[in-house]
């Protein structure tokens, strides 16, 4: 990946929810001790079941989110110290979001060409004829015709609608875009036209991308590295094919192992047992409580990061990792 342009680093979000009892609030671990990055070129795939963290992790890389403690960079910056000037107009126009449903993040009442000129009014780029033209160059890049500029998005099809969504979130040529589940209100036959488009823009304007998804096979298709969440903490990272095919954390394997392709033939592991509250995560490794390895060392700490090896970036937190053939045994504790 070329220079970050958002990383977090040891980042924490707690909220506050109403709990059991009439007066009582209790602390949810939305997302714990989180450090990943992204950047022009790539794509980081974040995989997890519902509710471990990922749209927390979406919103706080775009910024919808202040962590309640840790650190956010824009460009080495710390994000939230920069004046809120320079925040809404170097980071907001660096960083885009597609939201999962575009049926609701567009503006039913206005025309497609006023819903992709108005960031472009917002932020005042170029003169009145320039951003009509770049309305009109915004369609071409995600593969729809000029006539859509004049339509409502309720007279578009599902797919059309997130190519609108897409086309908006471009329209500030911003360096990653965050998609959080951007495929999974639409059609079967149209995901995978939605999904090549944000390869095809990755190769065209080497754009950085965060896909957020449940869909291990997507993003094992789609993405460069991967990021794996489970309560709250991501516990596994790296390149794509050592995260789906030489996994390290058991939570991992099986998660990639509901999914067994053609190519290996990993054993299904069936996970039982309920997933923990994010208002109690277990103590130590949150995986404990439904690990077929676990150990009573498990829940003395959440374990340090292991890396592959010094280049690989591959990192997991596990005391009993798995062990590959060729793998190398003495692995190399690094950060948190
Ligand atoms: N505003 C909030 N107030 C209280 N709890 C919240 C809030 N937002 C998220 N949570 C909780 O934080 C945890 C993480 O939620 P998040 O939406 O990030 O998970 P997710 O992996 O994206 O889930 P899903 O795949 O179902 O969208 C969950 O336990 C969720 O209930």
């Amino acid at each position: 990946m070329n220079e970050p342009v958002v990383s977090l680093e040891g980042v924490h979000v707690l909220h506050s929810a109403r709990g059991g009892g009439l007066f009582r609030r209790d602390v949810v671990h939305a997302l714990t001790d989180a450090t990943v990055s992204a950047g022009r070129g790539e794509i980081l795939g974040v995989v997890g079941e519902s509710g471990c963290g990922k749209s927390t992790l979406a919103k706080v890389v775009v910024g919808l989110q202040q962590p309640t403690s840790g650190t956010v960079r824009f460009r080495g910056e710390d994000l939230w110290s920069l004046p809120a000037r320079r925040r809404r107009e170097e980071f907001g126009t660096s960083v885009a979001m597609v939201f999962q449903d575009a049926s609701t993040a567009l503006n039913p009442r206005l025309p497609v060409r006023r819903i992709l000129r108005d960031p472009l009014d917002v932020h005042r780029r170029g003169t009145a004829r320039q951003r009509e033209d770049r309305v009109r160059d915004l369609l071409d890049l995600v593969g729809l015709p000029g006539h859509v500029a004049e339509a409502l998005p309720g007279g578009l099809s599902g797919g059309q609608r997130q190519r609108v969504a897409v086309a908006r979130a471009l329209a500030l040529e911003p360096d990653v875009i965050v998609a959080d589940e951007p495929t999974s209100a639409l059609d079967v036959s149209v995901r995978a036209q939605v999904l090549n488009l944000l390869v095809d823009l990755r190769a065209t304007l080497g754009l950085g991308l965060v896909f957020i998804s449940h869909d291990i096979q997507t993003v094992r298709y789609l993405a460069d590295r991967i990021a794996v969440m489970y309560l709250g903490r991501v516990v596994e990272e790296g390149p794509a094919a050592a995260v789906a095919g030489e996994a390290r954390h058991p939570y991992t394997r099986a998660l990639f192992s509901a999914t067994p392709s053609l190519l290996d033939d990993t054993e299904r592991i069936v996970l039982t047992g309920p997933v923990p509250s994010a208002t109690r995560p277990p103590s130590g490794c949150p995986f404990r409580t439904r690990c077929w390895k676990a150990t009573d060392e498990c829940a003395v700490e959440f374990p340090h990061a292991t890396l592959a090896a010094p280049e690989s970036g591959h990192s997991w937190h596990c005391v009993h990792p798995e062990i590959h053939p060729g793998s190398h045994p003495e692995t190399h504790p690094s950060r948190r």
